[in-house]
């Protein structure tokens, strides 16, 4: 291994304004052949023959025991570092340059490559990368502009809750909704869509348009895909039919999304042609954005609707799931929602700030079902030092944010859903870890939107929607588990997200 001497000090301030220290000492560095980890071939054993292929968000937390917080390993041409202590997690992200990037998603970028489309947020690098940020974050980050979509959303929980009350009503024991995360992928799509293309699709009637049908057998497909395309060396694409679907999957999004466009640009074109001034809340606004272009509006557009609504549909459904089981904590939220919308009235943005526990139910879930359950970061700017250890540049680390936020060591109980754990006020202010509800975890240890220039684009939006969502089906409902319901465990494609269907019953309150 090389060696470097360096009495290297990466000081960190985090939100909170805790240091952490990457100190490397003068010790001498160590070469990233030095890390313990599995092979490829062991990894596979685990994966396909152990059976953790849907379950590698444990996966993380058994190669930790095995080899620390942090290891490397393989998969298919990826060679990959694993971080699995905030500590680290902390180093990582502190020297992730000006202009992050998660991993090369190189299948991603050959599918634009291949249709002459931009590449867009999630492949787009460097500057390029920053200048569409640089558009959208105005319209998605700063909570005024985020107000603008409080109507929207409220419109269309007005439909789910509808759809909840006829899908419950024609029921045999008239409360059961069964499969619910796929009402709540529906309303997801639907609340997504209408702020995105400025229009209602009515994915929530009775007959789902099409494009919706088709979009959502695409995302499943493309996330399904995804994996095995990375995994397989390319000249298994002339005999295996994965490459071809992961193309038709990518295809159907893009032209899903193309649909909505040009539907939306016609409306523009009609209303500007009858002198009536053309306004919309996003599209509008991209398109007559002259810091992107056409294809660029088109692709970011897809990617939008790709990344809002499995995120915020799996998070509310797992919310709904425990509630159900817990009903002190619903009897508690409650009460909460009803103090401070009395008569069901439908609460504002301001009235959120007075809901510390709406807020803190959401956060316990993530910390619980983080729906992005790993991270990544592909350091290409300089070299990189963390823990004792050096890395070239290009190197690929694996944040093991599931496993971090599971950690008995930042969170008492962890496997327990403990909302109180997230307030201040009753989780106290000991210091001491094992007093329950302990809150002062490490800062990166729940970072379930990422973290720093490159986080979620859409984080604003999605809290807005689980908030909004949540106060209102509890202002019309309690819920509780179907008789002899099983319990439902998470499963990975990609994202993490419940591995059975969750059926509950819905009881109109009085
Ligand atoms: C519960 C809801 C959500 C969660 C937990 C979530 C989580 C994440 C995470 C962990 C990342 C990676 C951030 C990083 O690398 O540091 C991400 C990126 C992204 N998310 Fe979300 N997300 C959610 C909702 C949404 C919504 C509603 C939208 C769009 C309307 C969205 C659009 C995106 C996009 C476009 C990116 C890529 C940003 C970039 O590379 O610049 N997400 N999200």
């Amino acid at each position: 291994g090389q060696e470097l001497r360096t009495g290297t000090s990466i000081a960190v301030s985090s939100k909170r304004n805790l240091k952490v220290q990457a100190t490397t000492g003068t010790g001498r560095l160590k070469s990233m052949d030095e890390l313990p980890g599995p092979s490829l071939a062991t990894t596979l054993y685990w994966l396909f023959v152990k059976g953790y292929a849907d379950k590698s968000h444990l996966l993380q937390g058994v190669q930790k025991r095995l080899y620390g917080p942090i290891w490397r390993s393989r998969f298919g041409p990826l060679d990959i570092i694993n971080v699995a202590s905030p500590e680290l997690i902390a180093q990582v992200i502190q020297q992730e340059g000006q202009y992050p990037v998660r991993s090369e998603l190189l299948h991603w970028k050959e599918h634009r490559d291949l249709r002459g489309q931009a590449y867009g947020l999630h492949v787009d690098t460097g500057p390029e990368w920053y200048r569409i940020r640089s558009v959208l974050n105005p319209r998605m980050l700063k909570m005024q502009e985020v107000v603008a979509y409080a109507p929207i959303i409220h419109q269309v929980v007005g439909d789910l809750l509808r759809r909840i009350e006829l899908v419950r009503s024609r029921s045999p024991d008239q409360a059961t909704v069964p499969n619910l995360a796929a009402e709540l992928y529906k309303f997801g799509f639907e609340v997504t869509a209408s702020i995105l293309f400025e229009t209602r699709l009515g994915c929530l009637q009775e007959q789902i348009p099409r494009d919706t049908v088709r979009f959502i057998a695409a995302v499943n497909n493309m996330l399904t895909l995804s994996e095995l395309v990375m995994l397989f060396p390319r000249w298994s694409r002339r005999i295996l039919p994965h490459w071809k679907r992961f193309v038709q999957a990518w295809d159907d999004l893009c032209d899903v999304a193309q649909t909505l466009i040009d539907r939306r640009i016609a409306e523009i074109e009609a209303q500007v042609r009858s002198g009536e001034p053309a306004e919309g809340t996003y599209l509008t606004y991209l398109l007559s954005s002259d810091k992107m272009t056409k294809a660029e509006v088109h692709i970011t557009a897809t990617e939008l609707l790709l990344g809002g609504v499995d995120t915020t549909s799996n998070t509310l459904s797992w919310t709904l799931y425990h509630l159900a089981r817990d009903p002190e904590v619903q009897e508690r939220l409650y009460r909460e929602v009803s103090s401070v919308c009395p008569d069901r009235r439908e609460p504002t943005t301001d009235d959120l700030s007075r809901m510390p526990y709406l807020k803190a139910v959401i956060k316990e879930t993530l910390r619980l079902y983080p729906v992005v359950p790993g991270n990544g970061r592909l350091i290409s700017e300089s070299k990189v030092i963390v823990d004792n250890y050096w890395f070239p540049k290009k190197t690929l680390f694996h944040l093991c944010h599931y496993t971090v936020c599971h950690d008995e060591g930042e969170f008492v109980d962890a496997e327990r859903f403990l909302p109180e754990r997230w307030l201040r006020a009753e989780a106290g202010d000991s210091g001491r870890r094992d007093s329950p509800g302990f809150y002062q975890h490490h800062p990166y240890s729940f970072i379930p939107f990422g973290i720093g220039v490159r986080a979620c684009v859409g984080k604003r939006v999605a809290e807005m929607e689980m908030y909004f969502t949540l106060s209102r089906l509890l202002q019309h409902y309690e819920f509780q588990p179907e008789d002899g319901s099983p319990t439902v465990e998470p499963k990975t494609r990609i994202l993490l997200i419940p591995g059975k269907p969750i059926n509950l019953r819905f009881l109109p309150r009085a």
